[in-house]
């Protein structure tokens, strides 16, 4: 498999190089088709790379910014993958970006799969990047051990845009962009921080069942075998 492993000396060099490669690869998607989508994760690992690339010169408002996954909390909680854009990377010249949330306040997250899944159609398939992260207990985007509805968010033939899920270790009911979705983006990355990621990492890659660290989803595609890692102590 030749997963491409990139490790940086320090967090802010690797944060420098993930961000100048996503606004890269943003700008020829602005010049070729005059628009560019970008999917990022949430949860605590992207916050130095979203302030880098908050100052990317690039044409942001050409940039529609999708989170891989929402945790279903108020867009003000401090677990809110949105609050985290918000403060993080929707600021500097990243501000004239277009956010489209994956949170409905007033609907569940199962009732809100169909209307925001209109709302994301235009905008994904083919993402331009997807940025995942991955906790220790093997799970990226929402894609969670013991998940009730993982089988259909991992489906590869599955048309969906979303899945709506439920996990133990999950904290809350959460909203995904689906896997078939992340496979799509042109520049495919994970980007993991520590000792114990990487180790994770290497429980995941040493192989087992989906089911038990579903980041093996992504990292077993034959289809994506330039899925680019960003490492860094
Ligand atoms: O809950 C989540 O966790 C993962 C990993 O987060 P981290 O705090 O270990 O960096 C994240 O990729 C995902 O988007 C988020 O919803």
């Amino acid at each position: 498999m030749d997963l491409r492993f990139h490790e940086y000396p320090d967090r802010a060099a690797l944060a420098e190089a993930l961000a100048m490669g996503v606004a890269s690869v943003l700008t020829d998607a602005i010049q070729a088709r005059g628009s560019a989508t970008l999917a990022v994760s949430g949860g605590s690992t992207p916050k130095l790379f979203f302030e880098k690339l908050s100052h990317a010169q690039i044409e942001w408002n050409r940039v529609s910014v999708l989170l891989v996954d929402e945790r279903w909390v108020e867009a003000d909680s401090p677990r809110s993958n949105a609050r985290l854009l918000r403060e993080h990377l929707l600021q500097n010249a990243a501000k004239d970006a277009h956010f489209e949330p994956l949170f409905l306040p007033e609907l569940t997250a199962p009732e809100a799969v169909e209307v925001l899944s209109q709302r994301l159609a235009p905008l994904v398939k083919p993402l331009d990047v997807a940025v995942l992260g991955m906790g220790n207990d093997g799970h990226t985007a929402s894609f969670f051990p013991q998940a009730d509805n993982l089988a259909a968010a991992l489906a590869p033939n599955e048309r969906g845009i979303l899945a709506a899920i439920e996990a133990p270790g999950a904290g809350e009911p959460r909203m995904t962009l689906t896997l078939p979705v992340l496979l799509s983006a042109h520049l495919l990355a994970l980007h993991i921080e520590g000792d114990d990621k990487r180790e994770t990492l290497r429980a995941a890659l040493a192989g087992g069942p989906v089911e038990a660290m579903p980041v093996r989803a992504v990292l077993n595609q034959s289809e994506r075998p330039d899925l680019q890692i960003f490492w860094a102590r």
